[in-house]
This record gives C-alpha cells, sequence and structure tokens, in this order.
C-alpha cells in the first residue's frame, strides 16, 4: 500500500483525487489536509499530491522534499526558475523524486503532443485556453507548456517568426507572448477547463479542441504519477514519460 496525502483536499481537484486515493486498492490515504492544517500532517506519508494555489506550492514543496516525501505536484505556476529551485531541493534530498505536470488528464496530454507535433507545418500558431472564472492564474499552466513545446519545435524545425502586421493595438488585444505565442485567456462561468490551439497556413487551418467535461479526468493521472513517482529520479516535468509519449 503506498501511503498517500493530499494538500488541498477540500478544493475543486483536492476532492476528486481523495476520493480516488481511497477507491484505489494499492494506496492508503493517510492525510488530506488543507489551508490553515499543519504540513506535519503529512509525516507518514511516501507520496504527497498537491492541488493547492501557485501562492503556496512552492512551500509546500521545500517541506515535502526535505522529509523524503514524494510529491506528485498539479499546482500550477511554474516557470523555469521556479523548476530550478525545486532541482537544488530534490539535490539535497537524494532518493526523494518529484513529478510536476500542467495537466494530468490523458486528452489534454496527448493535445499539447498533437500540437507540439503540427506546429511546424503551419506558418502561424495561437492558443486560446478557456475556463472557470475562479482560477487563480491566467494564462493556464497547460497553455504556458503548449505554447513552450510549440516554440521549442519550430525552433527547432527552424521555422521563422510567425506573420503579423499588427502595428496599433488596445493593449492586450494580441493575447499574451509565450515565446512568440500568442496565447489568450478566457474565463467564462459555465467552463471547467478547454483549450483550442489554432494553426494556420497557405489556404487551410487546423483546429485542435481539448474539453474537460469533469475535474474526475485528472484523477487517473494523478494516480499513475503518485504509483511511479518512486521510481522517476529527480525532477519530472509532465505526465508524457509515464504514457511512453
Ligand atoms: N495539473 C492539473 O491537471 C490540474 C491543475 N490544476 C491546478 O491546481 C490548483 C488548484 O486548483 P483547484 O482545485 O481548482 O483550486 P481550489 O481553490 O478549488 O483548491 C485549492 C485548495 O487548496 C487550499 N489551500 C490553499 N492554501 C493551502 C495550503 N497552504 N495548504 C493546503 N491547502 C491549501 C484552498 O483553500 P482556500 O480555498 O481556503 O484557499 C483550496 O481548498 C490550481 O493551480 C490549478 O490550476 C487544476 C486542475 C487540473
Ligand atoms: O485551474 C484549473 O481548473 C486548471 N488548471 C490547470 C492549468 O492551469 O492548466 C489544468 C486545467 O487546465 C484545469
Amino acid at each position: 500500500m503506498i501511503k498517500v496525502g493530499v494538500l488541498g483536499a477540500r478544493g475543486r481537484v483536492g476532492v476528486e483525487v481523495c476520493k480516488a486515493v481511497e477507491a484505489a486498492t494499492d494506496m492508503e490515504l493517510v492525510a488530506a489536509l488543507d489551508k490553515d492544517d499543519p504540513i506535519e500532517g503529512l509525516e507518514g506519508a511516501e507520496v504527497v499530491v498537491d492541488f493547492t494555489h501557485p501562492d503556496v506550492v512552492m512551500g509546500n514543496l521545500e517541506w515535502a522534499i526535505a522529509h523524503g516525501v514524494h510529491p506528485v505536484v498539479g499546482t500550477t505556476g511554474f516557470d523555469a526558475g521556479r523548476l530550478e529551485t525545486v532541482r537544488g531541493w530534490l539535490a539535497q534530498s537524494p532518493g526523494t523524486h518529484c513529478l510536476i505536470a500542467p495537466n494530468f488528464g490523458i486528452a489534454a496530454v496527448l493535445m499539447m503532443r498533437f500540437a507540439q507535433q503540427a506546429a511546424r507545418y503551419f506558418d502561424s500558431v495561437e492558443i486560446v485556453e478557456l475556463h472557470h472564472p475562479n482560477k487563480a492564474d491566467a494564462p493556464s499552466g497547460t497553455a504556458r507548456r503548449t505554447a513552450e513545446l510549440v516554440a521549442e519545435a519550430r525552433a527547432k524545425a527552424g521555422v521563422g517568426p510567425m506573420p503579423d502586421a499588427t502595428s496599433t493595438s488596445l493593449d492586450g488585444a494580441r493575447g499574451a507572448d509565450v515565446e512568440g505565442v500568442r496565447v489568450h485567456a478566457v474565463r467564462l462561468a459555465g467552463l471547467i477547463a478547454h483549450q483550442e490551439v489554432l494553426l494556420g497556413g497557405a489556404g487551410e487551418t487546423l483546429t485542435i479542441r481539448h474539453d474537460t467535461m469533469s475535474r474526475s479526468a485528472f484523477a487517473p493521472g494523478v494516480l499513475l504519477a503518485v504509483r511511479r513517482v518512486r521510481e522517476l529520479p529527480g525532477l519530472t516535468v509532465g505526465l508524457e514519460p509515464l504514457l511512453d509519449l
């Protein structure tokens, strides 16, 4: 039995994760902690799942890694600097591993991979992410990661900058620039989590769309990561290696 702790246990995703861990026959939920619960409640956990908030996740990770608890992290807000800090903490705590994924939905991971594969064949790529209005961050972690993968694929293939003759616009009209890829964030009541990757070339376009219909979609990916994190040394970013992608 894998002893699992959950941080953010009363949150929208945390609730689903706790249900899934409790239903798994090879796991035991030993701690379900939320805001204001002492993090020492994680003592005894082998793996901690974090779905909290970008402002608190680094403190949680520092504590978990220092105490030899392997983190599986869904919380967003990770840039290159934060990932480097986590690598530094892991180096100080040999034998402790960490997996951080911007999206644990299998279809979302495939959407990112398909966008990465298609990116080099089109002049233009833009990303529109659409989420519920209570989301803490914009753009989403998934959109940032997709943009990074698209930019990397285009650079590797020697594709030049995207055509855009805009010479005047209102602030924000062209979205955020993530490594040269425009990302637009919609916050709309009624939505959960959705993304479109728009690709355009000579006389045709391709749209790759992903829709999260229920937060239970994240649970299988989280359980997979909980089962496998102990065998993945250091820091793993994304679920892709666990899906043989
Ligand atoms: N990787 C993935 O697949 C996914 C990632 N996410 C990400 O996960 C994060 C959480 O999303 P969501 O569940 O919608 O957010 P919620 O706000 O619904 O849940 C977060 C929970 O964490 C609690 N919390 C805040 N600080 C702490 C702390 N220090 N220790 C323990 N718990 C704390 C919050 O309490 P309170 O409300 O009182 O502040 C809340 O109950 C976001 O960054 C989101 O983008 C979401 C979906 C999928
Ligand atoms: O906050 C959310 O809801 C989600 N957050 C993640 C992100 O920022 O990419 C994953 C998914 O989009 C849902």
